[in-house]
């Protein structure tokens, strides 16, 4: 499918950024997917490198290509975090939360000096909104936490998958907000923080450092 090129185009570029000896950080996704594939070939090739994981199923993976995967007792600082997103922004701010690891990717991306995002062209958009926005809540209370975020969005559901709760690696649930166009993901982000039970929010502002955009004929651009 062109949509896989895409992604493997941006994800494969952002392992050029990556050097021999850096403590990284490894997103979730099937964009990234495509970095982690290819930092596995380099690790063959005697590249040396420690990542920490933003998810079971990234940890999994690089495990399975032969990343040396460790956590935060062993580096609190990491030089570069590289990770999908679900959609961004002109000025880079982006959502994601589409696969639930959107609390693990935060703390891993404030902790990395660098983040880059990857990303298909289809992710690129002038307001953030279109994609329902991911909050990660506690399931103490999700019933009066859900109502509380549908005062902002009326529209805000629990997430799940089949006939059960989504739960995510932390064993929280997934409220999606289908906000359409959000005007100020600032705001958003601190009227979302103010109600209790919300964990983590998908919006994700002011964190990246470099957008890679790939393209359905495989070039990328690089923003
Ligand atoms: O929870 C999932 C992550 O935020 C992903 O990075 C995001 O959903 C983008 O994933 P993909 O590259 O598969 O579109």
């Amino acid at each position: 499918m062109e949509i896989n090129l895409a992604k493997k185009a941006a994800g494969e570029k952002a392992a050029e950024y990556v050097e021999s000896g850096m403590n990284i950080g490894l997103g979730t996704g099937s964009t990234v997917y495509y970095t982690i594939l290819k930092l596995g070939e380099q690790v063959k090739s005697g590249m040396k490198l420690k990542a920490i994981a933003t998810s079971l199923a990234t940890e999994k993976l690089a495990k399975e290509c032969g990343i040396p995967i460790v956590d935060f007792s062993a580096t609190q600082e990491l030089d570069l975090t590289i990770d999908g997103a679900d959609e961004v922004d002109g000025k880079w701010n982006l959502i994601k939360g589409g696969g639930g690891a959107l609390m693990r990717e935060k703390i891993v991306a404030a902790a990395s000096r660098e983040f880059i995002v990857v990303v298909d062209a289809s992710k690129k958009v002038d307001y953030l909104g279109k994609f329902p926005l991911p909050v990660e809540v506690i399931p103490f209370g999700w019933e009066v936490t859900l109502k509380h975020i549908k005062a902002l969005c009326r529209t805000a559901y629990l997430r799940t998958k089949g006939a059960e709760i989504f739960v995510t690696d932390n064993n929280n649930y997934i409220v999606d907000m289908p906000i359409k166009s959000i005007i100020s993901p600032k705001q958003l982000e601190l009227q979302l923080r103010e109600i209790p039970g919300v964990a983590v929010t998908g919006l994700f502002i002011g964190m990246a450092s470099k957008v890679i955009v790939g393209e359905t004929d495989g070039k990328v651009v690089e923003l």
